[in-house]
């Protein structure tokens, strides 16, 4: 079993927002890993990370992602950092990764300047625009689709994918 979509970016990219659009048009599940490692460790990503640690987070990230890529058919959307873990990066090869880019300026303003994203507490404009420049070629070097999604609504972009997948 494998997903029909993996999506990944950056914070405000739209993975979980699009993923679910997409999975509604082409009729399967949809799966997100950060609600995976909620379920597992029965409590926000945010405390987590206040309580167990960053390091902790990504061990249970790479885990809940080996287990969606075989255990998942749908279409499934990472958390933003995902692509930090390198067993990750080498199991994403051959499935259909689509990159979902976005601009700083509407990444900041789709997160809200008062995240519950963990890492973008403080200074999110400076923390996300340092987060977005070293991840940027991490994501487009796993992408096989990359989709703009700029000043276009999540339908929008969840079409886009759908035309562009294997039937
Ligand atoms: N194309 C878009 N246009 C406008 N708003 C969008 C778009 N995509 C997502 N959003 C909005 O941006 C916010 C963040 O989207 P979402 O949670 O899907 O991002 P994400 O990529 O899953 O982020 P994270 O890495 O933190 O999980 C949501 O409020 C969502 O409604
Ligand atoms: O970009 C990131 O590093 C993160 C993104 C979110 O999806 C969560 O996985 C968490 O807040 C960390
Ligand atoms: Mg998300």
């Amino acid at each position: 079993m494998s997903p029909r979509a993996v999506l990944i970016g950056p914070p405000g990219a739209g993975k979980s927002t699009v993923g679910r659009l997409l999975a509604g048009r082409l009729g399967t599940a949809f799966r997100d890993t950060d609600a995976d490692v909620e379920a597992v460790a029965g409590k926000p990503v945010s405390d987590i990370f206040v309580e167990d640690g960053e390091e902790r987070f990504r061990e249970l990230e790479a885990e809940a992602v080996r287990r969606a890529l075989t255990e998942h058919d749908g279409v499934l959307a990472l958390g933003g950092g995902a692509v930090l873990s390198e067993e990750t990066r080498e199991l994403l090869a051959g499935h259909p990764v689509v990159y979902l880019e976005v601009g700083l300026s509407q990444a900041v303003q789709r997160v809200g300047l008062a995240s519950a994203r963990p890492l973008l507490v403080l200074n999110p404009r400076s923390r996300l625009k340092k987060l977005m420049d070293e991840r940027r070629p991490v994501y487009e070097g796993l992408a096989t689709v990359v989709v703009a999604t700029d000043d276009r609504e999540p339908g929008e972009v969840a079409d886009e994918i759908a035309k562009g997948l294997r039937p």
